[in-house]
């Protein structure tokens, strides 16, 4: 949760966690009710740190986590838990519409192909899994758009997340009439769609209560994050691409017109910025990959941390600053939770290739970062392949807290990249669609020439870029020579 002045100043910050539920292997889910008790908690808090009367605030944007599905009754009622983003039991859901729809008929409805990241698939499976739980649907939404509709009692979403459904033409930015027909999904179970800084309601009673904001604050449709974020890092034009490390991992780029991955590796989807598009492309676990080794294989530095309070992870990038670049051959594929681009294999595993006597765990955390700088470059490289201009790369997301990431990001890369001063990029983001909507700034373009400041430069290191050059084909190798095997562990 973030509030910011209409000068672009940051006035306070507060995180709230809570946990991702595996109850199987290939499941991800959360509950909804938790995003909104520990959203009524975040709003709190930032109000009080600030020390802002609520009724300054001028509005809200929302943001969140991309595709996950959230089901309500026609009371208003969670059904069922959020099935996440992150969560890859759908693939025969997406072989059945691949066989029935045709792979290149939903390719031209959405601009995309089935994914079991997308949420129709999510839907499809609750149909053929629970039914008891199916035939109780009123409504769906994506998970900002849970928070709105506790906020102002709206069914309302925007073009970005929407695109991200499977049950939308990004083309001609409105539901797809073609999917849900042929998908037998009532088009009234769908929240209406709206441009990321249009007006879709305001704070009612209830949510005022719990969470101390005023009746009547404006709340803008806001976007999905990876569209947020990139309005929070200025990649608002042509030729300025990002590379967020957060959980997942996107190398995001603006698109005047729409463009697509004739295979689907990259998304194509509706940008915050009205009548613009981006493509992107999806590391599932990029923080992720070592949010899960420390958690499993750092005990001790997370109490180290917790006492200390410092991040464990700047405790682990230390360590990992004391080795070579290279890893000593120590090669790690980030398929932890199976792989968006460039194989869109949710069936893909997490691999270290290269193991010796001497590794230590610096090398462990120092291979996760290139391994995951690895799989950036893929997306990166299929950008370049769509002839999209690359002028300018900003990092973002958690892993550009870090110095070491940021540099090993440079040097695989081969280009120089750059951070920027607000490092609450989807946050961010959306305080200033809401500044857009509310009228305290024009639009979205002029806002982020306002308000967004490049911070650090890293340029590349020859030696270092020859020898990720060496090792990215090696990298490149594995995912193929493994391909086969992966498919004998599926449970
Ligand atoms: N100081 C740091 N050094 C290295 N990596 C970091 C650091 N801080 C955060 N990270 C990485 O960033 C991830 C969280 O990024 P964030 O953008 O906050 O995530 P989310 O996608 O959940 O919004 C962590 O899982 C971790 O891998
Ligand atoms: O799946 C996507 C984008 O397609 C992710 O962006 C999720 O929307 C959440 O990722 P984090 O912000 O937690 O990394």
């Amino acid at each position: 949760m973030l509030l910011m002045d209409i000068d672009g100043h940051i006035l306070a910050v507060s995180t709230e966690r809570y946990e991702v539920l595996h109850e199987r292997p290939l499941f991800a889910e959360q509950d909804p009710e938790v995003w909104w008790e520990k959203t009524c908690l975040a709003i709190r808090k930032v109000i009080e740190i600030s020390g802002c009367s609520s009724d300054s605030i001028q509005g809200i944007g929302l943001t969140g986590q991309m595709h996950s599905l959230v089901v309500l009754d026609s009371d208003g009622k969670v059904i069922r838990p959020a099935i996440l983003w992150s969560d890859q039991r759908t693939q025969p859901e997406c072989d059945w519409m691949n066989e029935h729809i045709g792979s290149s008929h939903i390719l031209r409805f959405t601009a995309n192909p089935a994914l079991p990241n997308f949420t129709a698939t999510k839907l499809q499976w609750i149909r053929q899994h629970e039914p008891y739980h199916f035939k109780k649907i009123a409504k769906i939404l994506l998970p900002k758009d849970y928070i709105r509709y506790c906020l102002t009692g709206e069914y309302a979403s925007d073009v970005s997340d929407a695109s991200g459904t499977l049950l939308f033409d990004v083309r001609n930015r409105h539901w797809s009439q073609e999917m849900c027909e042929r998908l037998e999904i009532p088009m009234e179970w769908l929240p209406r769609v709206l441009e990321s800084p249009e007006l879709t309601g305001t704070v009612n009673p209830t949510a005022a209560a719990k969470t101390g904001l005023q009746i009547g604050t404006k709340v803008v449709a806001g976007a999905g994050d990876q569209a947020s974020g990139a309005v929070g890092n200025g990649i608002v034009r042509s030729g300025v691409v990002s590379s967020t490390i957060g959980t997942s991992g996107v190398v995001f780029a603006f698109a005047k017109n729409i463009v697509q991955d004739e295979q689907g590796r990259l998304h194509s989807f509706c940008h915050a910025v009205p009548g613009a598009w981006h493509v992107m492309g999806v590391t599932q676990a990029a923080g992720g990959s070592l949010q899960w080794y420390a958690k499993q294989f750092a005990p001790l530095e997370q109490a180290l941390a917790e006492t200390l309070a410092e991040d464990v992870y700047n405790l682990l990038a230390k360590e990992a600053a004391q080795v070579a670049a290279g890893s000593e051959g120590l090669v790690y594929l980030p398929y932890l939770l199976g792989e968006r681009t460039p194989h869109l294999d949710p069936y893909a595993r997490a691999v270290f290739f290269g193991v010796t006597v001497r590794h230590k765990r610096a090398h462990f955390v120092r291979g996760i970062m290139e391994g995951v700088s690895f799989s950036l470059r893929d997306s990166l490289s299929l950008i370049e392949d769509l002839q999209l201009p690359i002028e300018e790369i900003r990092l973002s997301g958690g892993g550009a807290k870090s110095d070491l990431w940021c540099s090993i990001q440079t040097n695989i890369y081969g280009r120089s990249v750059h951070t920027v001063e607000s490092d609450e990029g989807p946050a961010f983001g959306a305080a200033i669609l809401a500044g857009v909507g509310t009228g305290c700034f024009v639009d979205v373009e002029s806002a982020c020439d306002l308000l967004i400041m490049r911070k650090h430069t890293y340029h590349p290191q020859l030696d270092e870029m020859n020898l990720y050059n060496r090792q990215y084909a090696v990298y490149k190798e594995i995912y193929e020579l493994l391909k086969p095997l992966y498919r004998k562990f599926i449970s």
